[in-house]
């Protein structure tokens, strides 16, 4: 079987910390995953190896079949998407929203080309996808929050990648503005032929039915790796966080309380 992403033994050292221990991951395609830790756990580390931006010290990656080490890393990182805040603070505020979304197609900030009919068609319906085409010929910092998160997602599927890091997406969002950005990227789980998702995220309540597996990570370590429906319970949750919690679940959503 090939998995789009294979850790195998993933070890990073920086100076004398080791950031990331032993760290094994399996991701098939179309396997949505959660991915779940503490501040200062290790998920920005990893994500950045999944990346190409740090080498591990030992171990090995492969991702989308590609051995790192043995790939052309930015070639490479065409087929990944990665949503994150800092990408979102990098953005031209008065860049109008389907310029940022057409941005994309190139991974570039701004745009340096005249775009053609064809990206233009293609940008909106990536803001159709992500329940955002109302917001064409609108200025991108007058949209909000929860906004421009979908312009980021649209602008992320502009380069139609394999697989899309969705980094704590719901940060600032309201009760309502995150539940509609949860909506739409339930949506485009579930969309034919779209990316394998990670959605990278310190809240359980985030984590909807769509991501049946989940990673949780713990200073560095896969704590356990495996079906949502498995993890998210009070005995592997309390025993996660070192802490007594309770976990409550309806309708396939979860919420978590401190005892
Ligand atoms: N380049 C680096 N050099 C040294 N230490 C680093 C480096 N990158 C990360 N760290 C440290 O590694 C640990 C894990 O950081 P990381 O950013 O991966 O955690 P995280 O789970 O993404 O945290 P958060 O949820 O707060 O974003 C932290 O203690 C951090 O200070």
């Amino acid at each position: 079987m090939e998995y789009i992403i294979d850790l195998e033994n993933v070890t990073w050292e920086r100076g004398n910390r080791t950031l990331l221990k032993n760290v094994d991951w399996q991701v098939k395609k179309g396997e949505h995953w959660a991915l779940l830790g503490l501040n200062g756990s290790g998920k920005t580390s990893l994500l950045n190896i999944i990346n190409g931006y740090e080498w591990p010290t030992i171990g090995t990656v492969h991702v989308l079949g590609n051995r790192f080490g043995a790939t052309n890393v930015p070639e490479l990182r065409k087929s990944i998407g990665w949503v994150s805040s800092s990408l979102q603070e990098k953005i031209y505020k008065t860049d109008l929203t389907q310029a940022v979304v057409i941005s994309g197609k190139h991974a570039s900030i701004g745009l340096y080309e005249s775009v053609s009919k064809e990206d233009l068609t293609r940008a909106l319906e990536m803001m159709e996808i992500m329940g955002c085409q109302y917001l064409v010929n609108r200025v991108y910092d007058t949209c909000s929050q929860g906004e421009k998160q979908k312009i980021l997602i649209a602008r992320a599927l502009m380069a139609n990648p394999q697989i899309l890091i969705l980094d704590e997406p719901c940060n600032g969002l309201d009760i309502f503005s995150r539940e509609k950005l949860l909506n739409s990227i339930n949506d485009l789980a579930c969309l034919s032929g779209g990316p394998t998702l990670i959605y990278v995220t310190h809240h359980i309540e985030e984590i909807s039915q769509v991501f049946q597996k989940m990673l949780l990570l713990r200073r560095g370590e896969v704590y356990t790796s495996g079906r949502t429906i498995d993890v998210l319970n009070e005995e592997a949750l309390s025993s996660f966080f070192e802490y007594p919690v309770s976990v409550e679940q309806r309708d396939e959503r979860y919420s978590i309380q401190l005892k």
